[in-house]
């Protein structure tokens, strides 16, 4: 391994961040609002990913139950990635599909959120996760890449779709990771004003 290959990555995901800032940033306002909007309401968030993806989702549940980079009281969000009891059972006897939708109809309520991460936008138990959501009449937030896949043709007009302007799996990952921090100091805005950050 070169180091030219390893400056390559960065060199790549730095210009790929840059790409997508422009592209991406009205969708992500949309979906700080729309969060902001339903937890205010007393809503709450459900996420979902596979592999990368599903640590994604456990890193922004913990955030919004924990903190990001301000002190603030717990605010509702749940990976559906983490209970290996209900992922295991759901496949083993029902199918890998069904592994989030299951939970979405369980704990899923009308005006709940579900933030779906699936960099091809073509997950198969992303997509039923998103059904069951739609079925409920929850709002979906969508992070996805490769054009979207299945999931781009899925959304209505009421949900939002940010999909990252590139094709390869890990750079899509990447600028999902500073959307996931963009909508976690828009939350914090929201609450509490703009900080010393700006
Ligand atoms: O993190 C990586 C690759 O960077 C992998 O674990 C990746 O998340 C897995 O292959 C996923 O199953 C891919 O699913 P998706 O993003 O297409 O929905
Ligand atoms: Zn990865």
């Amino acid at each position: 391994m070169t180091n030219q290959r390893i400056l390559a990555h960065f060199h790549e995901s730095a210009e790929i961040k840059i790409q997508s800032a422009t592209v991406l940033a009205p969708h992500i306002a949309q979906a700080i609002e729309m969060m902001f909007s339903a937890l205010s309401n007393g809503n709450k968030i459900l996420v979902c990913g596979n592999g990368g993806s599903a640590a994604d989702s456990q890193h922004f549940a913990a955030e919004l139950v924990g903190r990001f980079e301000r002190e603030r009281f717990p605010l509702p969000a749940i990976a559906l990635t983490t209970d290996t009891s209900i992922l295991t059972a759901v496949a083993n006897d029902y199918s890998y599909r069904e592994i989030f939708s299951k939970q979405v109809q369980a704990f899923g309520q009308e005006g709940d959120i579900l933030l779906a991460f699936s960099t091809s936008g073509n997950s198969g138990n992303v997509v039923a996760a998103i059904e069951a959501a739609l079925e409920r009449e929850m709002r979906v937030v969508a992070m996805t890449g490769k054009g979207g896949g299945a999931i781009g043709k899925m959304l209505t007009d009421a949900d939002v779709h940010i999909c990252v302007p590139a094709d390869r799996t890990a750079r899509i990952q990447e600028v999902h990771l500073v959307t996931i921090h963009a909508i976690c100091d828009g939350i914090d805005v929201a609450l509490f004003g703009g900080d010393a950050n700006e």
